[in-house]
């Protein structure tokens, strides 16, 4: 399968003495996945995202777009970050006829209308009328029309209401279903995601501390209840419960004692390795770094 997206020991550094908000990042992503990108605030997020976009370049490290330099394919890739800039002063049809020019060769005008006409949105209104749902929609229908391989969407949906998000997150899913399109969406909407994605990145303190397709992920961690020895599995969370204890370990062998073992769902298997730091970080096959200098350098 190819590779929408390769980071290796990727590090960025905002000023020269500043913390790394993104530190030593190695992961890779298949192309035609839909993939969450989750973390806590500050976790490093929207930097990875925009040095993706082309927007901002890495202290060190090196990372790869669409088999290039960030920017360098500009074109395919569709980028919306999280303030979703726009023309304040345009109206919604200007704004779609400047993605037309800024895309002569990719661009879906009918896509982009019909994004905008589900929104009940006027095309004769300005931008600066509109409110944060409502802007965000046509930032999507930019994005979207402009038919992209990849897509960056950082924390795209997080000011639309509830059948807004419903029916944007699924024009989303179906576009990228019948195009093949790779998406990397930040969310802090765990249902949301759950729906929609069938990948995961966890970034923590700008390091990854998970990567892989969903289901992997689940099914390679198991919540357990019960008592007995944990020693020789990886406990990534603990605590004590009426039933004795409660778990969330990736098990290395059978385990000993008298365990309820079930699958985590993904809210819980986030939850535990969001609340524990230090637990070791898990990348699934497929999704680690080439460690050979093939990669881009930035
Ligand atoms: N322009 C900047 N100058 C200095 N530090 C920055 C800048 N932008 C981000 N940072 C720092 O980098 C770290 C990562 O920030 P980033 O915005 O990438 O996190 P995030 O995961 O997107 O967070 P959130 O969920 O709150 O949007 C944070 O510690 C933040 O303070």
């Amino acid at each position: 399968m190819s590779t929408a997206i390769e980071a290796t020991g990727l590090v960025k550094r905002y000023g020269r003495r500043g913390a790394a908000a993104l530190d030593d990042c190695s992961f890779r992503l298949p192309t035609g996945r839909i993939s969450a990108l989750v973390g806590p605030n500050g976790a490093g997020k929207s930097t990875l995202l925009a040095i993706a976009a082309g927007l901002m370049r890495q202290t060190s490290g090196q990372l790869e777009v669409l088999g290039g330099v960030p920017g360098e394919s500009r074109a395919k890739v569709a980028y919306l970050s999280q303030d979703k800039p726009l023309h304040p002063q345009l109206s919604i049809a200007d704004t779609l006829r400047l993605g037309a020019e800024l895309n002569p060769e990719r661009w879906d005008g009918a896509y982009a209308a019909k994004i905008v006409e589900q929104g009940d949105l006027d095309p004769k209104a300005r931008i600066r009328s509109l409110s944060g749902g409502q802007r965000t929609r046509v930032a999507l229908a930019l994005a979207l029309g402009k038919r992209p391989e990849l897509m960056l969407l950082d924390e795209p949906m997080a000011d639309l209401d509830p059948l807004a998000r419903h029916e944007l997150m699924g024009t989303l899913m179906a576009d990228a279903a019948e195009h093949g399109t790779t998406v990397l969406m930040s969310s802090h909407i765990v249902a949301e995601l759950a729906d929609a994605c069938d990948h995961l990145l966890l970034l923590g303190d700008g390091r990854i501390r998970l990567g892989g397709g969903i289901d992997d992920l689940t099914r390679a961690h198991s919540l357990v209840t019960g008592r007995g020895d944990l020693t020789g599995h990886t406990v990534v969370e603990s605590r004590a419960s009426g039933r004795g204890t409660t778990a969330l370990i990736r098990h290395d062998g059978p385990l000993g004692g008298d365990w309820q073992v079930q699958q985590p769902s993904l809210e819980e298997l986030l939850l535990a390795h969001l609340r524990a730091t230090d637990a070791p970080a898990l990348l699934t096959p497929g999704t680690t770094a080439r460690t050979s200098g093939s990669a881009v350098s930035a």
